[in-house]
């Protein structure tokens, strides 16, 4: 039985008047794919509207030009491709690099499913000392591959599967999921020593043993990329945050916030994912702790 778990139970720590960029972390999103680049470009913009003081986008090389085009406020690192562009093998030192120094690393969205993206997957898992948030394709290989056995640091992983994802980690169907999300988020994160973020309508933020159901957000979300979004978003608090369940609440509770002044200044109807990363600075002032941040 687990404890559940309110937003106002949680303490959140403001921003040091004295911090500099270094303060506020360092944060590494890894994805994209010819077709995909705008679901990491997604995460990377959000990490850094989630306040991380440096965002780097890990990015195919035959994207990275598009992806560098969109927002000249974090940087971007190619990832090596083959001749179609798609995504070829990462060497080891390739993933040192991008990982020193880092505060916190995303990894999934629109990566693609390949046999070397789950060896780019495996290999930052392995490398990472820092919270690690796995979405989208990076689940969908965890899932295929079994990755996530046998790794130290789990506690300091975040998943955030929706139902989709979620019964291809599990093996259940998506109606056994819709109907047991509590339950079986639970018992996941419980096995696997981790932070489960099961997304859709209601949230469930859960590390087995204490859990929060979300009530920000609408169905005006239910658009591609809203997911990316909380990717990079939860990627920048962790980095910025020590526990694990309660930076991934934070997260989930801010992006449903900005969900919702999206809604109500576009309608449910007509917001767009990028939207969101225009309402996440209204959706931060409206934390009633951070009345000036
Ligand atoms: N701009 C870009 O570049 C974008 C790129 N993107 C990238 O695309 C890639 C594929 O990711 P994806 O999520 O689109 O496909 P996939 O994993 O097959 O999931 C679909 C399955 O899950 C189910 N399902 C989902 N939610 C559910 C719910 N709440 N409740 C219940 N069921 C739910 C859904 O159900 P159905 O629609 O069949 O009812 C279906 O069965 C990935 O790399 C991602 O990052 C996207 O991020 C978009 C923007
Ligand atoms: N009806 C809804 N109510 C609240 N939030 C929703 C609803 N539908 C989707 N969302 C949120 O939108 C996001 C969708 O994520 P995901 O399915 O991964 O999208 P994508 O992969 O296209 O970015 C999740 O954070 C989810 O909780
Ligand atoms: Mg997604």
């Amino acid at each position: 039985m687990s404890t559940k778990i309110q937003i106002d139970d949680l303490e959140f720590a403001n921003r040091p008047v004295d911090g500099h960029k270094g303060t506020f972390g360092k944060v590494a999103v890894i994805g994209g794919s010819l077709g995909m680049s705008g679901s990491i470009t997604l995460s990377a913009t959000a990490a850094l509207r989630g306040g991380a003081g440096l965002v780097t986008a890990a990015v195919p090389q035959s994207i990275q030009a598009i992806v560098a085009g969109y927002e000249p406020s974090y940087m971007t690192v190619a990832l090596p491709t083959d001749v179609h562009g798609q995504l070829a093998a990462v060497d080891a030192d390739i993933v040192t690099e991008l990982l020193d120094g880092k505060s916190a690393v995303a990894i999934g969205p629109g990566l693609g499913q390949t046999k070397l993206a789950a060896d780019l997957v495996l290999a930052v898992l392995k490398q990472a000392d820092c919270p690690v948030v796995l979405d989208a394709d990076a689940l969908n290989l965890a899932a295929e591959f079994e990755l996530l056995h046998g790794i130290p640091r789990r506690s300091r992983w975040v998943i955030t599967p929706h139902p989709g994802e979620f019964a291809r980690l599990t093996g259940e169907s998506i109606s056994h999921v819709s109907a047991n999300r509590e339950s079986l988020a639970e018992r996941f994160a419980a096995e696997h020593e981790l932070t489960v973020v099961l997304k859709g309508a209601n949230t469930v933020v859960t590390d087995g043993s204490r859990t929060y159901v979300n009530q920000t957000g609408n169905s005006g979300m239910a658009t591609g990329g809203s997911g990316d979004i909380l990717t990079g978003l939860t990627a920048a608090v962790l980095g910025q945050h020590a526990d694990a369940l309660e930076g991934a609440i934070l997260a989930v509770y801010v992006h449903g916030i900005a969900g919702d002044l999206a809604a109500e200044a576009l309608s449910q109807r007509g917001m767009i994912a990028s939207d969101l990363l225009r309402f996440l600075s209204a959706a931060w002032r409206n934390l009633s702790h951070e009345p000036s941040d």
